[in-house]
């Protein structure tokens, strides 16, 4: 663990975006009686910020308050209701400097990364933004000579999000566009890893002009209480969560009693496919960018990298060559890679290598605990790796990369498919037929080919499977929040 503390205060620019209370419907709150919780940076494992701590009464009244402001916020114009997102996407852009180092500072990730999620949160705000004012409906030509048939798409009223710590401003941002634009009132229980980011937005939305009561950040460590409140509410309409397939379980169940319409963005377990006639070069730099973007801690993440005999060798080499390129560090001070979130991350990456050389699997580069010790874990290669190992079923969600040997496409596609997940899938080749058929065949929500970068706020990002339910950016992004409403007049 390095020993420098973190004095988050002076790194920014505007301390005021360091905002420790939660921000309920329109007020700065305290947690009941004083309640609140420590944040730590992953990185120096030192105490940054201690931070309200929100109980299930307080979200209830959160709730009632965002109810009674929603209708009001639908009635605005989607012009009035886009210049304000415009105003807040400005607003993040104009301190991407300071909310990429909050962010860092609780979640680890390297400072040019954590710049780009702040760009890439920023686009979904812009985005739809510019999407409200295309929320269009419908004409159907009528069943009867005197029956009109029209559909209007109305907001749903008030939406719930729960969002995880491995993008703390991003996440929030690509479901409360769409829910805002929509007209619908936003709740958000952001991870208690990482509230910070959260809070921060909430302060932009403030300045930016959101009405009292349309926007909601809450931080809790009562995980169990928040799913409870937002499921069980008959105010919520809507639920988005980001998270895992457990998780999102046990909230689909919930949410099963009053009929709620959820969107899940769940697990992963990402194939990324090398085949012989693949630009070598290029799929190892996409293999850096998708299989260690946040240290290997993403959703999209490749976790099983599946190589052509003819070029595996090569692979193997070149991958471990640009990795001994890159800094394992804080990410405050210029490093490529950073900690891994919290003690059980770096227990799972280590299972992970251990099962796989257990089960005839050998460390081609890295394999240990990186000598900085605390969360930081050496980038790994294993090569030889199987279908029995535990990695081959599982997310890591760490810097580790199990290099798997296949012969033909028939055989890669079977096994690339084998899994309850399917949200993202790469694979390199130039042959464009290949290219065809394999992105085809391939049972997931989102295929790169030829890239390791799939994310953008202009696609539709969601899985099949038990990677989830619902698409996220996009036009589509926008039909979560929506309600349809068919009306037939008789003239
Ligand atoms: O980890 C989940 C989201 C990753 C992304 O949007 O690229």
């Amino acid at each position: 663990m390095l020993d420098t503390k973190t004095d988050l205060t002076a790194l920014l620019n505007d301390p005021s975006l360091l905002e420790t209370r939660a921000y309920l419907a329109g007020d700065w709150t305290e947690g009941t009686g004083g309640r609140s919780f420590e944040v730590v940076n992953p990185a120096r494992g030192d105490v940054i910020a201690s931070v309200a701590d929100i109980d299930r009464g307080q979200i209830a009244a959160a709730i009632d308050r965002a109810h009674a402001a929603q209708k009001d916020w639908a009635a605005r114009t989607a012009k009035e209701r886009a210049n304000i997102l415009r105003a807040w996407y400005d607003l993040m852009m104009a301190n991407a400097d300071d909310l990429a180092t909050i962010l860092t500072a609780e979640q680890g990730k390297p400072l040019a990364e954590a710049k780009g999620e702040i760009a890439y949160g920023a686009s979904f705000i812009e985005w739809f933004a510019e999407e409200a004012k295309r929320v269009y409906g419908e004409t159907i030509p009528g069943h009867q000579p005197d029956k009109r048939i029209t559909v209007i798409k109305q907001p749903i009223g008030v939406a719930a999000a729960i969002t995880p710590w491995n993008f703390p401003n991003a996440m929030i941002t690509r479901k409360a566009g769409p829910a805002l634009a929509a007209g619908c009132a936003f709740l958000v229980r952001p991870a208690s890893l990482t509230p910070l980011s959260a809070l921060a937005l909430g302060v932009l939305a403030e300045r930016a002009g959101l009405p009292k009561g349309i926007f909601s950040v809450i931080p809790s460590t009562a995980s169990s209480d928040v799913g409870k409140e937002f499921c069980g509410n008959p105010k919520v309409r809507k639920l988005s969560f980001t998270g895992s397939t457990e998780v999102g379980r046990i909230l689909l169940r919930q949410a099963a009693d009053q009929v709620m319409k959820c969107s899940m963005e769940l697990g992963g377990n990402a194939p990324f496919i090398v085949f012989d006639d693949a630009d070598i070069d290029a799929a190892v730099e996409g293999a850096i960018a998708c299989k260690f973007r946040n240290n290997g801690q993403t959703c999209v993440c490749a976790n099983r990298i599946y190589v052509q005999d003819g070029v595996y060798d090569a692979f193997a080499e070149k991958l471990a060559a640009r990795l001994g390129q890159m800094k394992v560090g804080d990410g405050l001070d210029g490093a490529d890679l950073g900690p891994l979130i919290e003690p059980s991350a770096v227990d799972k990456v280590r299972e992970h290598i251990e099962d796989a050389t257990a089960k005839g699997g050998t460390v081609f580069y890295g394999g240990s605990p990186s000598n900085l010790g605390g969360l930081f874990f050496e980038p790994t290669i294993v090569t030889g790796a199987t279908r029995e190992m535990k990695v081959a079923t599982e997310e890591t969600f760490g810097p580790f990369a199990p290099l798997f040997r296949f012969k033909d496409e028939d055989e890669v596609i079977e096994l690339a498919n084998d899994t309850i997940f399917g949200l993202a899938s790469y694979f390199y080749a130039k042959d464009i037929s290949r290219v065809t058929k394999v992105a085809e065949a391939l049972e997931y929500g989102i295929v790169g080919v030829n890239t390791g970068i799939i994310s953008t706020e202009v696609a539709p990002f969601g899985g099949v499977k038990q990677s989830g339910l619902g698409r996220e950016g996009s036009h589509h992004g926008m039909d979560d929040y929506l309600e349809m409403k068919y009306i037939c007049t008789s003239v």
